[in-house]
C-alpha cells in the first residue's frame, strides 16, 4: 500500500510559506491534497488565524470538501475553521460587497447603492428575460443604434459579450471606460501581424512555391454576401498569399459607434439591474474589483496574509488581478495548463503559461496612480511535482501522447513545441494492472453499455482498493462525455437496460417528464382551454388520441380534473402549485424536488406571474440549460458525467466517448477575442437593399486567428487522466473523429452482444382514464428470465469472442466460403457443413403471453432454424467452456420452442444448444411449459413494481 507521506517536492511546497509560488504540474501529482496540509501548516506554524488565509477553489463543493478536508486533518481550532475563508472568488466577492460593497457603484459613476439584501440573479434563464426587459427600454431610448440591434442574432449574444469585457477587467463608467481600459477593444496590431505573416507564407513546394494557409482558407469568399465596396476576390487574393495592404486595412476598421454601443448597452444594463436590487456574478467581481482598486483604507483592512488558490488555469483575468489586490505578498497558485477547459466560462490560460509576465504587467496597471502593491514578485519561484499518484504508467504516458494528437488532418500544430512544454510523470503510486483499448461500434452507446456489463464481476480486470484486489463494480466506471445530450442518451439507454447508472453534471430539468406534466397544468391555470396544456395532462391520464381530441374540441374536460384545476388556482406561488401537482401523481424526487427549488427561487426573486413562468420554463428548454441535480443513484452505479464535472476525480475504470471536434459555427454576430478585439461578423443595411451583410474585414481577419484545438485537446487530457487502471476510447465504426484517429490506437471492431430489454412503464405515473383501458403490453428480452451474469456467459472466452464466432455463423449459413478462424468456428462450420435441410439464421422472433390481465412479449433472436422434412431444430450457440448456465439457457430455448411450434404446427419442433468449444449439439428433452414460464414472470422484479399499483386516484 502506498503511504500518505507527502513526498520531497510536496513537502517543500508545503513548507515554503513566505513568497510568490507557482505549481503548474500534472493531474494526479497531490496538488489539492498538498495544498490543504499546506494550509494546515500556515496555522500550526505561524501566528496567524483561519481569517489570515484565504484559500480560493473552483466550486463550491471543492471548497466544502477541502474544509472539510482541512479540519479533519488540522491540530488546530476546529470551530474556527468552519467560518474560515475558504470559498469560490464568487462566494469572496458576495461578502465582500454585502459588508463592505455599499458605495461601490459610484467608483464607475452609477448613483445606485448596493444593498445588504441585494439578490444574486443565478438562473441564467431569469437574466436572459431581465436582459431582454432591459434591451426593450435601451431601444426605445436610443433609437440611434438601430442597425446594431438589426444586425444581433439574439439579444442575448450583447450580455456574452459583457460578460466576457468583466471577465478581462472592462468596466465602462458613466463617461468612457474604467481606467482607460478600452484599448483592449482594439485589439493587438502587432500580435496580429505576426500572426498574419506566419499563415500568409507560401509553403514551399518541389517546383514552385504553394498557396499558404491563409490563401487556402480564402476560397469561400466569393460566396459570401458583403456589402457593396468590399474588395473583389481577385484584390485581396494573390497567386499564393492574401494582400497585406487589405488586411492591415481591415484590422484598422473604424470601430468607434461599435463600441460607443456595447459601451451604452453595458453601463446602462449595470444600472438597470442595481435599480432593481439585482446583481449578477460577473457584476459581483467586478464591483469587489473596483471597491478593493479604489478604497486603499479598505483593501489594507482586508488583505490576506496568505493566500492559496487551487485550479488556477481556470481563473480569468480579472480574478487574478482581484488576488494581487487581496495579497500581501504570499500568494500560492497551484493548476495544471494542460487542464485549462473552461474559456467558454472566460477562463485564460495564460493566467498559468504566463503567470510571470501577467503578474508584471497587471502590477504596473495596478500601481499606475497609487501604490496598490507594495510587495516584491521580484523572486517568482515554481515547484515542480513530476509524481503521478493516481494512473498507471501506461494511461500517464497515453495521455501524453494524446496532447499531441491532430485534430484535423491539415491541422498546423507544431508538435515539438507543445511537447517541449510537457513535463513528463513519473507513476509513483498505481502499480496495478492496466489496460488501454478502443473500441468501434455500429451503436457507440449500446457498445459502451455492453463494454461495461463486460467489466463487471469478469475476474479479467481487477481493482485494487486498500491494499485489496476484488473484481470490477458499477461504481468503479465512469463515462466521461464531451456533450450533455450524449450523456443522457446514454443513460436513457442505460435504464432501458436496467444497468445501474448515474448521471452526474447536470441535467435538463425542465425537459424531464414531470416538468413538462407541470407545464401543462401551468398552461391550463393561465387558460382553462388551453390545448396544449389538455393534450399533455389527458395523454398522461391515457386517453387515446381521439378522446383527447374530442374533450378538447367540446371543452368537456374530465370533472375530477376540473376540481383539481381549481384546487391548483386557489394557490398563489409557483412552488405549492408544483409541489401540488407532483403530489397528485405520487411524483418525488430529486428532479421534482429541484423543480421546485427552483421556480420557488426565481419567482421569489421577481415576483413572476403565471405566464412568465410559462414563459421561463420555455425557455429552459429552447436552451437545453442544465441544472446540478443532487446525485441522482447512489451505491453501485456507473456514472455519466461530462468532462467538466469530472475535472479533480478519479475513477478505476474510464470509458471515453469519441467527440465531435469540429467547430460549432455558433450563431453570433459579434466576435471579442485576442487579438482581433471587438468585432462586428455580421452588418445591417438597408443599401442597396436592407440585409444583414457579413462583414468581409472580420472574414478575414477570422482566417488569421486559426482554429483553435487546444482545448479540445486538453479535454480529451482531462479525461483521460481521470483513468486509474483501465480505459477505454470508443467510436463510432463510420464516424471516427480524425482526433480519435489521431491517437493511434487501432481500434477493436465488435458488435454488442444484445442486453435483456425491459421495456419500462414511463417514471410518471397517470392521472386515470375515465373507464376500462386495457394496459399496453410490456416488451421484455427473453435474457430477462435468465440469471446469467453479463460476463459470464462467455466462460472466460470474452464477449467479443462469442460475437465473432455468431457472427462467423451468420455468414457462413449464406457464403459457404467464409473462412473460420477460431477453433470453434471450425466446429460450427463443421456442424452447418452437416445439415441438410433449409437453413435461416439470427431470425426474431416474438412470444405474445397474457398474463395477469397484462400482455408480455417476449423478444429474442435465434441463431439457426434448420427446417428438415417434418422437423424443424432450433439451434443455439453457446461459447460456454461449461455448462453452468445450461438450465438458464433452457428457458431461453423454450421461449423459442413455443414461437416456432406456433409457426410450423405441423412439423416437430425440436431445441439444442450447440455448445462451439466441444462441438457438442445438446437436446433439450424438458423444455418449459407456459405455465411455467408464467411462475418465472411471477418473479420478476420490473413487472412486481408494476406502475399500475401507483396509479392516483382522482376520486
Ligand atoms: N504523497 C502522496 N502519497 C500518496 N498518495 C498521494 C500523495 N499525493 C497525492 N496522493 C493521491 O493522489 C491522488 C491525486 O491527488 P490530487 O487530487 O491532490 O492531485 P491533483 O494534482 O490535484 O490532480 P488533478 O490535477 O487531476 O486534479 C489522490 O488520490 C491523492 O490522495
Amino acid at each position: 500500500m502506498v503511504s500518505r507521506e507527502p513526498n520531497r517536492y510536496q513537502k517543500q511546497l508545503i513548507e515554503a510559506l513566505e513568497g510568490i509560488y507557482l505549481v503548474d504540474a500534472g493531474p494526479g501529482t497531490g496538488k489539492t491534497y498538498t495544498i490543504s496540509l499546506r494550509y494546515s501548516h500556515i496555522l500550526e506554524n505561524r501566528d496567524v488565524e483561519p481569517d489570515d488565509i484565504l484559500l480560493i477553489t473552483f466550486t463550491e463543493n471543492a471548497a466544502q470538501n477541502m474544509k472539510e478536508r482541512i479540519i479533519n486533518t488540522c491540530s488546530c481550532d476546529r470551530s474556527a475553521l468552519r467560518d474560515a475563508p475558504i470559498s469560490t472568488f464568487h462566494g469572496l466577492c458576495n461578502q465582500i460587497l454585502r459588508t463592505h460593497g455599499f458605495e461601490a457603484p459610484e467608483v464607475l459613476g452609477i448613483d445606485e447603492r448596493i444593498s445588504s439584501n441585494i439578490q444574486v440573479i443565478e438562473n441564467e434563464i431569469l437574466e436572459m428575460q431581465e436582459f431582454g426587459n432591459f434591451m426593450t427600454i435601451f431601444m426605445d431610448r436610443y433609437p440611434n443604434y438601430r442597425d446594431y440591434y438589426a444586425s444581433l442574432y439574439h439579444e442575448g449574444e450583447m450580455l456574452n459579450l459583457i460578460r466576457s469585457l468583466a471577465s478581462r477587467g472592462i468596466f465602462p463608467t458613466r463617461d468612457g471606460w474604467f481606467q482607460d481600459c478600452e484599448k483592449e477593444l482594439d485589439g493587438d496590431y502587432e500580435w496580429f501581424i505576426d500572426i498574419f505573416r506566419k499563415a500568409n507564407a507560401p509553403i514551399p513546394g518541389s517546383r514552385s512555391m504553394k498557396q499558404s494557409v491563409l490563401r487556402k482558407g480564402m476560397n469561400d469568399y466569393k460566396n459570401r454576401c458583403f456589402l457593396p465596396g468590399a474588395p473583389n476576390f481577385d484584390d485581396i487574393c494573390e497567386d499564393t498569399q492574401v494582400s497585406e495592404h487589405l488586411s492591415i486595412n481591415a484590422f484598422n476598421e473604424d470601430r468607434e459607434e461599435f463600441k460607443n454601443f456595447v459601451h451604452d448597452v453595458y453601463f446602462h444594463y449595470i444600472e438597470y439591474m442595481l435599480g432593481r436590487n439585482y446583481i449578477n456574478f460577473s457584476f459581483m467581481l467586478m464591483f469587489a474589483y473596483v471597491l478593493l482598486f479604489e478604497n486603499h483604507a479598505l483593501r489594507e483592512r482586508i488583505r490576506y496574509r496568505y493566500i492559496m488558490i487551487d485550479e488556477f488555469q481556470d481563473t480569468n483575468e480579472i480574478q487574478f488581478k482581484l488576488s494581487l489586490l487581496l495579497c500581501r505578498g504570499n500568494l500560492c497558485v497551484v493548476g495544471d495548463w494542460k487542464q485549462s477547459i473552461f474559456s467558454f466560462q472566460h477562463a485564460s490560460v495564460k493566467n498559468i503559461t504566463e503567470f510571470e509576465p501577467r503578474i508584471l504587467k497587471y502590477i504596473d496597471e495596478l500601481n499606475l496612480d497609487h501604490r496598490r502593491i507594495d510587495y516584491s514578485v521580484d523572486n517568482i519561484r515554481q515547484i515542480h511535482l513530476m509524481e503521478n499518484y493516481r494512473s498507471a504508467p501506461e494511461i500517464i504516458d497515453f495521455s501524453e501522447r494524446a496532447l499531441v494528437a491532430k485534430a484535423t488532418k491539415d491541422e498546423d500544430l507544431d508538435i515539438d513545441a507543445v511537447q517541449a512544454k510537457i513535463t513528463h510523470l513519473e507513476a509513483a503510486g498505481n502499480s496495478g494492472p492496466s489496460e488501454i483499448c478502443s473500441y468501434a461500434f455500429d451503436d457507440q452507446k449500446e457498445g459502451i453499455l455492453w463494454k461495461i456489463n463486460e467489466l463487471v464481476n469478469n475476474p479479467d480486470y481487477i481493482v485494487h482498493e486498500n491494499g485489496k484486489s476484488r473484481l470490477v463494480k458499477y461504481c468503479d466506471i465512469a463515462v466521461l462525455v464531451r456533450k450533455r445530450k450524449f450523456g443522457m442518451e446514454l443513460l436513457i439507454l442505460a435504464e432501458k437496460h436496467d444497468i445501474p447508472v448515474a448521471y452526474e453534471g447536470g441535467i435538463e430539468l425542465f425537459s424531464t417528464p414531470a416538468s413538462l406534466l407541470l407545464l401543462a397544468w401551468f398552461r391550463i391555470l393561465k387558460n382553462i382551454s388551453s390545448s396544449r396544456g389538455w393534450a399533455v395532462v389527458l395523454e398522461n391520464a391515457g386517453y387515446s388520441l381521439e378522446m383527447t381530441g374530442s374533450i378538447i374540441d367540446g371543452k368537456d374536460y374530465p370533472q375530477d380534473m376540473l376540481e383539481f384545476h381549481s384546487r391548483l388556482s386557489s394557490m398563489d406561488t409557483a412552488g405549492s402549485i408544483a409541489r401540488t401537482v407532483f403530489d397528485k401523481y405520487g411524483l418525488d424526487s430529486t428532479i421534482t424536488d429541484r423543480i421546485i427549488d427552483v421556480l420557488e427561487s426565481v419567482s421569489g426573486t421577481s415576483k413572476m406571474n403565471i405566464g412568465q413562468i410559462i414563459s421561463f420554463m420555455e425557455q429552459n428548454i429552447d436552451n437545453g440549460t442544465t441544472y446540478d441535480v443532487d446525485s441522482t443513484r447512489r451505491g453501485d452505479v456507473f456514472r455519466i458525467q461530462t468532462i467538466h464535472s469530472a475535472k479533480g476525480l478519479e475513477y478505476p475504470v474510464v470509458i471515453l466517448p469519441d467527440m465531435d471536434v469540429r467547430h460549432q459555427a455558433g450563431n453570433s454576430s459579434i466576435d471579442f477575442r485576442d487579438p482581433l478585439g471587438l468585432r462586428q461578423k455580421k452588418i445591417y443595411s438597408s443599401d442597396p437593399y436592407p440585409f444583414i451583410y457579413d462583414n468581409w474585414r472580420y472574414y478575414l481577419l477570422s482566417k488569421v486567428v486559426d482554429a483553435d484545438y487546444d482545448e479540445e485537446r486538453r479535454l480529451r487530457y482531462v479525461a483521460i487522466t481521470r483513468a486509474q487502471n483501465y480505459l477505454f476510447l470508443t467510436t463510432e465504426c463510420k464516424n471516427q473523429s480524425q482526433l480519435f484517429i489521431n491517437l493511434g490506437t487501432e481500434p477493436v471492431v465488435t458488435e454488442p452482444e444484445i442486453f435483456p430489454v425491459p421495456v419500462q412503464e414511463s417514471d410518471i405515473n397517470r392521472l386515470k382514464v375515465d373507464g376500462d383501458v386495457q394496459p399496453a403490453p410490456v416488451k421484455l428480452s427473453c435474457h430477462s428470465l435468465m440469471n446469467i451474469a453479463p460476463s459470464a456467459g462467455e466462460g472466460g472466452k470474452g464477449m467479443e469472442y462469442g460475437t465473432a464466432v455468431h457472427s462467423f455463423a451468420q455468414r457462413y449459413a449464406s457464403d459457404k466460403t467464409v473462412r473460420p478462424r477460431t477453433p470453434d468456428e471450425n466446429n460450427v462450420k463443421k456442424l452447418l457443413d452437416s445439415l441438410d435441410g433449409e437453413l435461416i439464421s439470427e431470425i426474431e422472433c416474438i412470444l405474445p403471453i397474457d398474463h395477469e390481465g397484462r400482455r408480455i412479449l417476449f423478444t429474442g433472436i435465434i441463431d439457426l432454424v434448420h427446417i428438415h422434412g417434418d422437423r424443424v431444430d432450433i439451434i443455439d450457440y453457446k461459447t460456454d467452456r461449461s455448462m453452468s448456465n445450461h438450465d438458464e439457457y433452457v428457458k431461453q430455448l423454450s421461449l423459442y420452442y413455443h414461437v416456432l411450434s406456433g409457426i410450423y404446427k405441423d412439423k416437430r419442433v425440436q431445441a439444442y444448444i450447440y455448445y462451439t468449444a466441444e462441438d457438442k449439439p445438446v437436446h433439450i428433452e424438458h423444455l418449459l411449459t407456459i405455465d411455467e414460464i408464467k411462475d418465472l414472470i411471477n418473479s420478476l422484479p420490473l413487472l412486481n413494481n408494476d406502475a399500475r399499483s401507483r396509479i392516483p386516484d382522482m376520486h
